[in-house]
């Protein structure tokens, strides 16, 4: 096992090289349960960032031609780091992310899981055979690699949100170029050192840090980079897309959410309410299939209000680090500042404000889990993504009005139902405009699955097999007078 210093790294991973910026610039980090700076990462200038593009180039053309079968070999020795770093880097997500460990150790095993996948699906992404007309041709395809992947990622998900790009894509062949959210480049940074070690040491995966603007005007003027995947917010989703026009990018956007759950007149309540409280806590809420809104039907609204408080209230908020602590703190204050407007703006329109006073949250950067019933689409919960463990309810009385609904917003990513009629589950599967749908589940995340939204929640898929196709060019050659 690697000790928890040499996987704590302050140096950008560059052509298999730890570098610092020009003139040792460099960004602080902090713990967000305290306030207190955990370390420094360089502010990479232009030119370092042309070095990690250039490395990718040369990489890929090494890359491409690699075995498949050492390909995967070198995904599945990163994969073995990552499980014998288990605890290390969870820690250290825990305290540049502050998620409750227990999550942190979650995300470790999620995030190597798409590594682990992708390691076998790199072996299996097969062109066709085309039956020609003229007997004397012979058709088909094959699947080629892009070549250099530009990946931008968020705080949210440190790890996981990398290996879903990254995995796939060094699986397909290509070598690709990671900028981390700069609230947690250690998670990131660590993960490079357990690629160096497993033999991705020579180009094939970078990780740049610094200014996010400077580093994705690079990525996205650059046309050696073929492709750009981003997950974070719709708008930097937008300004990337208008970004990598100039270029043609083969663009990938994992963007926000405002998930609805619905809970029908027929469904388990057990059930939907410990579905709900995960739904819209998991990550302190920062999650984006976190359930934002949820609606009830007016026959079990008041009983599902009534237990959703008592389990909410429940939850125990403190530092990541504490094993007991459901919820931890926020990311940054203005995302306190920002739940706390939305509460303040459905109080002030009437909603109902459920919950334990602001003034008991053991810091700055904690907000306490809050309920709102009674919301309406008026409010601003209704159609901002609340990213904060801030809970809204409403009830409905008709499946058609609560679908209508439902898609009254402009995003599409993930969405929830409890009920078990089958007609009602054919009924919200056809009629919910989401990428996903969970039924009588909130746990419909994976490798194995295309994950992905809608309308302004983004576009293509990550993980299964759609996951793959984001990084592979289809190529159809003719072969012309092939005497049979
Ligand atoms: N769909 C998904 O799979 C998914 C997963 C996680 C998070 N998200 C979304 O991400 C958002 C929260 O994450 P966030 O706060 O990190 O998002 P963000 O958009 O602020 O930042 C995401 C990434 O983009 C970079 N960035 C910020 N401003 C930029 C700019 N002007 N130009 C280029 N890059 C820039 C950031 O440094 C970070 O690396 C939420 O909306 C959430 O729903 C979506
Ligand atoms: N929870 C999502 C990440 C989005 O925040 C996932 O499981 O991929």
């Amino acid at each position: 096992m690697t000790s928890e210093t040499e996987l704590f790294r302050e140096q950008a991973y560059v052509g298999g090289r730890w570098i610092d910026a020009a003139e040792q610039a460099t960004r602080a980090v902090d713990d967000p349960a305290t306030g207190e700076t955990i370390g420094h990462i360089p502010d990479l200038e232009s030119a370092r960032l042309q070095g990690a593009i250039d490395a990718a180039d040369a990489a890929f053309a090494r890359w491409r031609d690699t075995a498949v079968t050492t390909r995967a070999d070198k995904l599945l020795a990163w994969y073995d780091g990552m499980q014998k770093n288990r605890e290390t880097l969870a820690r250290l997500m825990t305290r540049e992310q502050g998620k409750p460990i227990a999550e942190a150790r979650g995300e470790v095993d999620y995030a190597a899981s798409f590594i682990r996948w992708f390691a076998e699906q790199g072996r299996r992404s097969n062109g066709v055979n085309i039956p020609a007309e003229n007997p004397d041709m012979a058709l088909g395809t094959v699947e080629e690699p892009v070549g250099v992947v530009g990946v931008i990622t968020p705080w949210n998900f440190p790890l996981a949100m990398i290996t879903r790009k990254a995995a796939a894509a060094l699986a397909a062949g290509c070598t690709v170029v990671v900028k981390p959210a700069s609230e947690t480049p250690f998670s990131a940074l660590a993960l490079a050192a357990l690629a160096e070690q497993a033999g991705l040491d020579d180009g094939e995966f970078n990780v740049v840090t610094g200014d996010a603007q400077r580093v994705s005007e690079k990525l996205c003027a650059d046309t050696r980079v073929r492709a750009l995947s981003f997950t974070g917010s719709t708008p930097i989703g937008r300004q990337l897309l208008r970004d990598g026009a100039d270029t043609v990018k083969r663009m990938s956007m994992e963007l926000g959410g405002n998930a609805p759950l619905i809970v029908c007149e027929d469904a388990d309540l057990d059930t939907a309410v410990e579905s709900a409280i995960a739904a819209r806590f998991q990550t302190s809420g920062q999650d984006c299939v976190a359930a934002n809104r949820m609606f009830v039907h007016r026959s079990l609204y008041d009983e599902f209000v009534e237990r959703f408080a008592d389990r909410m209230n429940a939850l125990a908020v403190g530092n990541g680090f504490d094993e007991a602590s459901d919820i931890g703190p926020l990311i940054h204050e203005r995302a306190v500042e920002k739940a706390k407007a939305l509460a303040d703006d459905a109080e002030d329109n009437g909603a109902r404000v459920i919950g334990r006073a602001q003034a008991n949250a053991p810091g700055a950067r904690f907000f306490m889990p809050t309920l709102l019933a009674d919301i309406t689409p008026e409010m601003r919960i209704f159609s901002e993504e609340a990213f904060a463990p801030l809970a809204a309810v409403c009830a409905f009385d008709d499946d058609d009005a609560v679908i209508a609904s439902a898609n009254d917003t402009e995003y599409g990513l993930a969405a929830y139902v409890h009920t078990h009629s089958d007609a009602r589950i054919r009924k919200f599967m056809r009629g919910l405009d989401y990428g996903m749908v969970g039924v009588n589940t909130m746990d419909i995340t994976g490798p194995h699955v295309p994950f992905g939204g809608m309308k302004q929640s983004g576009l293509g898929r990550e993980g299964a097999h759609a996951g793959m196709q984001e990084y592979l060019e289809t190529k159809y050659y003719c072969l012309g007078d092939v005497p049979v």
